[in-house]
């Protein structure tokens, strides 16, 4: 029947696959610095339907094989013996050692969170590996600042490295991008010494700013070098400045580059009202540079999310990039749901832009740019 044709038609076309389980969610809300964002974020997709347009996965349950094809095993066993709530005393040296103190609390269970949110990573990556989609999300991942044996910022495993080599066991070259506010530092040093993984970090670089890595100056080492590029910004950048100044770097990417799969972490600490307090953006803003590589590259993409601590702004901006990766538009209205009065005065999917100001000049820019554009040549 023609009604059986178009679901089919719709789920087929889109070939977006979106990592989820009840059990990941609950995991996630559990984070203190984003507490119920996750399920902020899922409920609002399924209240705008998105969820019917896509093949929805449960995360594979990584096993700490998994996780020490890029952490080492005493940080993996650390986590291990941390899941049980324990502030014994000797715990408390052990903490110190791997980072898990200030930053990066022992939540409960932080090892079934680890395996969980690495594990949808890995399983949207797989997903891209089989063919299965051309897009996989996971917006439950996207924790950049984890190192191979320390947490850090926030960040207890880092999921996109692991989806990152997952990657490659398929595609030869592929290409980072990191919109979030902050560098993606811990993503960068475990790829800086290799030309198959080309990291691209958008961020905020200024004197005290976390985690203070990401000068343009900064490139990668060895057989890496060239290959780690990074985009300094100072505060207040807008939409039309960012999406100009994205355009031209990742243009040049595409052309010197030509990555066979894409990663794009879209933590969304970017956005204006962000407690961090720093970029200007709108989740429209985001959208543009997210179509601009996802539609128009027609690469296989992984997206994932990040920071981003005004949460129901960081749900607006996530479904807004879902329904830009699925090709739909969304009622500027946010549908009635569980969490429908956090979305309050306005209850808008947009967010506007506040009056701060803008310390990018075109001087800036430009500078910038021309150091990046030097570095490509050297791998053009
Ligand atoms: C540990 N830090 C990080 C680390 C990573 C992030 C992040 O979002 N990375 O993507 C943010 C802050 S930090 O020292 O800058 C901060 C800790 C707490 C901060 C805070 C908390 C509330 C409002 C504003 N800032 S910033
Ligand atoms: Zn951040």
């Amino acid at each position: 029947s023609t009604t059986g044709d178009k679901i089919n038609q719709v789920s087929s076309s889109s070939g977006v696959v979106y990592v989820h389980s009840e059990q990941l969610i609950r995991l996630c809300d559990t984070l203190l610095k984003v507490p119920k964002r996750a399920g902020m974020v899922h409920s609002l997709l399924e209240a705008y339907g998105l969820l019917q347009n896509m093949t929805v996965l449960p995360p594979h349950r990584t096993t700490k094989e998994d996780l020490t094809v890029f952490h080492s095993q005493d940080f993996v066993d650390c986590l291990e013996r941390l899941n049980q709530e324990d502030d014994s005393e000797k715990n408390e040296e052990l903490k110190q050692q791997f980072g898990l103190g200030y930053d990066c609390p022992t939540i409960p269970h932080v090892f079934d969170f680890v395996c969980l949110a690495a594990g949808a990573t890995l399983r949207a990556a797989q997903a891209l590996v089989n063919g299965e989609s051309r897009v996989a999300i996971n917006w439950c991942g996207g924790w950049h600042h984890a190192k191979r044996d320390e947490a850090s910022g926030f960040c207890y495993v880092n999921d996109v490295v692991l989806g990152i080599l997952k990657l490659r066991e398929k595609f030869d070259r592929v290409l980072y991008l990191d919109l979030d506010l902050h560098h993606g530092d811990g993503v960068e040093d475990a790829f800086c010494y290799t030309p198959k993984v080309l990291t691209c970090s958008f961020h905020k670089y200024c004197p005290g700013f976390f985690p203070g890595t990401g000068s343009v100056d900064d490139v990668g080492i060895g057989k890496g070098k060239f290959y780690s590029v990074n985009v300094p910004l100072k505060d207040g950048i807008q939409d039309n400045q960012y999406f100009s100044v994205f355009c031209r770097v990742v243009d040049q990417l595409k052309q010197c580059y030509n990555p066979s799969a894409i990663v794009v972490q879209c933590g969304a600490d970017t956005l204006a009202d962000d407690p961090m307090q720093s970029f200007n953006m709108t989740p429209t803003g985001l959208a543009r540079c997210l179509h601009h590589v996802v539609s128009a590259w027609q690469l296989p993409t992984l997206l994932l999310g990040g920071g981003g601590y005004r949460l129901a702004n960081t749900a607006r901006c996530w479904a807004n990039l879902t329904a830009t990766v699925l090709g739909c538009r969304l009622p500027a209205e946010i549908p009635e749901h569980e969490h429908f009065l956090e979305y309050g005065p306005d209850y808008q999917l947009d967010v506007s832009p506040t009056h701060r100001p803008n310390l990018n000049t075109d001087e800036y820019i430009e500078k910038t740019i021309a150091a990046i554009t030097e570095n490509l040549e050297k791998i053009s």
